[in-house]
């Protein structure tokens, strides 16, 4: 209910507060980040420790790190990342803003010289940041190196005003009425604004005193590496923000009855209702799937890390792979689930209260923000494509690509599945998922000489992504599981997970010769089982993601499922209900009520 403004200085105050609270208690960096986590609410914060600190790690020197995040840690600067710009954020070869050598002052002259090269979208960059890695073309001795990331001061550290020829401000209001809102994403025009030399990042490349461009021997894709970054922590966000959906949908499920049995017996609880159960149990499969790939790809993200400080640079396209490829199949899922979610709540989902509107407002633009979802997918495909190639000239692939090797046993094998147990087998699933992708990746490597297809690369991206995750989620099976039964309970997750998979894409599954006809219906027949089997727990599995209702904000997903209450009271609310006769009664009803009611009696 807050204004814009409202909204705008509640986040200013919140992010103040549980930095004082970070401080007072002595907050290790992970602490500080579930801090910020649990307050819930985009803001600037998010941008200093999720982009800007991460690029100036990634980019910046020893000496550039030690001068810039001693500050940033002590939130003596704020920061954020500019990188998009009005015209491109896809493309980012394709940026306008200009870092010219000026070797007379042993300055970069940053400068946006169109309308389009305007810095648009950052976080926090509208009106919060005093500073930003902002990417920009190096130009030096008239050549044109391309994008290289600066550090710029934007606003003065004394009265918060913007420096001389930088204008800057926010971009506007965006979906929702709360939701992305708390941000300011801002807007930023550089008029031949001097920085010193020593601001470039010169991790990857350097600009000598004299205006040379030097590479250092680092590839030069670690101008990505905050991308990456990122884009792994939004894996484990889409899980976290599915899960809330989806405990929402599951309790509010068993509280709401419609329909009563034909002898006027009880209602049905909606939750019992099979098409309600095809709709929501995958949804909670995927919500435990995306946690277990979450957890696995942080994981990988810190063994490149690794092994890229001790200059071992081979597995970086295969991290690019997994976290674009993870974040954008992911998002995308956890977006569409959401409004689904909403849907299978009926009229009260679509209430502010349900807590479902702000979610689905809140993570949709996840499918955009670091990396359009279908442009992600497509750099999966490019990566796939490449693999295939490898391994026709006999190159052994390795990591999530592995199986790619069985490529003899995987072209041509059939599915052993003969009855509706055999879906039960983690091993046969995994084959036909493997050999589903692989084949999808050969026939369009095959294709692309042809006449290359984009949609086709893109099919075989998200086939080889929904791999990864069946995989991860089988190997998760095979780790002790804590808890009586606990283990039992993921199988059948695993087994919804895999199979929903399945029945949706089962064009894909038939057409590649992977299943038949008969093995898919087997299939479907074996997923209607494994609904019945998780509904007595499905309450117990989502109340084991262990939300408070505080963090929930929903009405409908009480964990005492005192829902009717809860929707009456939040009613009442409503500044629409602070007067009994509304504001403008005087002005637009009356008069018109008045009128007609003149005219009748003519
Ligand atoms: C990938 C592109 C589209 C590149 O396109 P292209 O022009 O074709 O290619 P080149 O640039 O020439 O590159 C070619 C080669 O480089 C390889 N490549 C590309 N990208 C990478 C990479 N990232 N790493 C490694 N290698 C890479 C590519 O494969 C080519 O290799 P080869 O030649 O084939 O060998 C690219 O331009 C692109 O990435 N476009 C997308 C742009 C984008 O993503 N922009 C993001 C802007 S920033 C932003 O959006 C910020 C949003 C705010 C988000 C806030 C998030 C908050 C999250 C909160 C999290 C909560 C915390 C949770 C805490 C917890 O849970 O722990
Ligand atoms: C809430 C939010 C926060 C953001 N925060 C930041 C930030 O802090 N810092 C920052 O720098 N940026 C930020 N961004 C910008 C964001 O990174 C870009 O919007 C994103 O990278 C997509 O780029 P675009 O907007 O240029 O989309 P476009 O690339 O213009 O996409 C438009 C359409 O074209 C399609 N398309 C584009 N290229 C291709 C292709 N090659 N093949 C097929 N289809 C294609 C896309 O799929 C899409 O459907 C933010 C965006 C949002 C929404």
């Amino acid at each position: 209910m807050l204004s814009r403004k409202e909204l705008f200085k509640d986040t200013l105050k919140k992010a103040a507060h549980a930095w004082k609270r970070t401080v007072e208690l002595h907050l290790t960096e992970e602490e500080a980040n579930l801090l910020r986590l649990y307050i819930d609410q985009p803001g600037y914060v998010d941008l200093h420790w999720v982009m800007f600190v991460p690029a100036i790690k990634g980019q910046g020197t020893e000496e550039q790190q030690k001068k810039w995040l001693t500050m940033a840690y002590k939130f003596q600067i704020i920061g954020t990342y500019a990188q998009t710009e009005l015209g491109h954020g896809s493309n980012v070869q394709g940026l306008e803003t200009t870092a010219t050598f000026d070797p007379s002052t042993d300055e970069f002259i940053m400068h946006s010289p169109t309308l389009t090269s305007s810095k648009w979208w950052p976080g926090g960059l509208g009106k919060t940041s005093t500073h930003a890695v902002v990417y920009a073309r190096l130009i030096t001795e008239g050549k044109d190196y391309g994008i290289h990331g600066f550090i710029m001061q934007l606003r003065s550290l004394d009265d918060h005003s913007p420096l001389p020829g930088i204008t800057i401000g926010d971009i506007g209001g965006k979906f929702g009425s709360g939701a992305y809102n708390s941000m300011d994403n801002g807007v930023m025009r550089l008029d031949h604004v001097r920085i010193p030399r020593d601001q470039m990042l010169m991790r990857l490349a350097q600009v000598t005193r004299e205006g040379k461009y030097v590479h250092s021997d680092v590839p030069k894709q670690l101008l990505y590496g905050t991308m990456v970054y990122v884009r792994q922590t939004i894996v484990a966000d889409a899980s976290r923000a599915l899960s809330r959906a989806v405990c929402i949908a599951v309790r509010y499920g068993a509280i709401r009855k419609q329909f009563g049995s034909k002898a006027g017996g009880p209602e049905t609880q909606v939750l019992n209702y099979k098409t309600q159960q095809s709709r929501l149990f995958p949804f909670l499969a995927s919500a435990y799937a995306f946690r277990f790939v979450g957890q696995w790809l942080k994981w990988l993200y810190t063994d490149v890390t690794q092994k890229l400080e001790s200059k071992d640079f081979s597995t970086l396209p295969e991290a690019h792979a997994c976290t674009a490829g993870l974040k954008s199949v992911t998002t995308s899922a956890t977006a569409d689930a959401i409004e689904e979610c909403q849907k299978l709540c009926g009229g009260h989902g679509y209430l502010n209260s349900s807590g479902l509107p702000e979610l689905f407002a809140v993570n949709l633009p996840a499918c955009t923000y670091e990396g359009d979802n279908v442009v992600l997918l497509l750099q999966v495909a490019r990566f796939l494509m490449k693999t295939v190639s490898q391994v026709a000239s006999g190159k052994q692939p390795v990591g999530t690509t592995a199986y790619m090797g069985n490529i003899q046993h995987l072209m041509q094998c059939k599915s052993v599945v003969n009855t509706v147990e055999d879906w039960l087998n983690p091993a046969a699933i995994k084959e036909v998922f493997e050999a589903r992708a692989l084949r999808m990746a050969v026939n369009c490597a095959q294709n692309i000489s042809k006449a290359p297809s984009q949609e086709e690369g893109f099919e075989a991206a998200v086939a080889h992504v929904q791999l990864i995750i069946v995989t991860k989620f089988i190997e998760k099976l095979q780790e002790d599981i804590l808890g009586h039964g606990v283990k039992e309970q993921l199988q059948k997750l695993c087994g919804i997970y895999a199979l929903h998979l399945i029945h949706k894409h089962l064009g894909d599954f038939l057409s590649t010769g992977c299943v038949t006809a008969r093995q898919g219906s087997l299939a479907n027949e074996r997923l209607g089982k494994l609904y019945a089997q998780v509904r007595p727990n499905a309450v117990a599995l989502v109340d084991a993601f262990d939300y408070t209702d505080h963090y929930l904000g929903s009405a409908l997903g009480r964990y005492d499922g005192d829902v009717y209450s809860a929707l009456y009271k939040e009613a009442w609310k409503d500044p629409l209900n602070e007067t009994v006769v509304p504001d403008g009664y005087q002005e637009h009803l009356r008069p018109l009520l008045k009128q007609q009611l003149k005219l009748s009696r003519l």
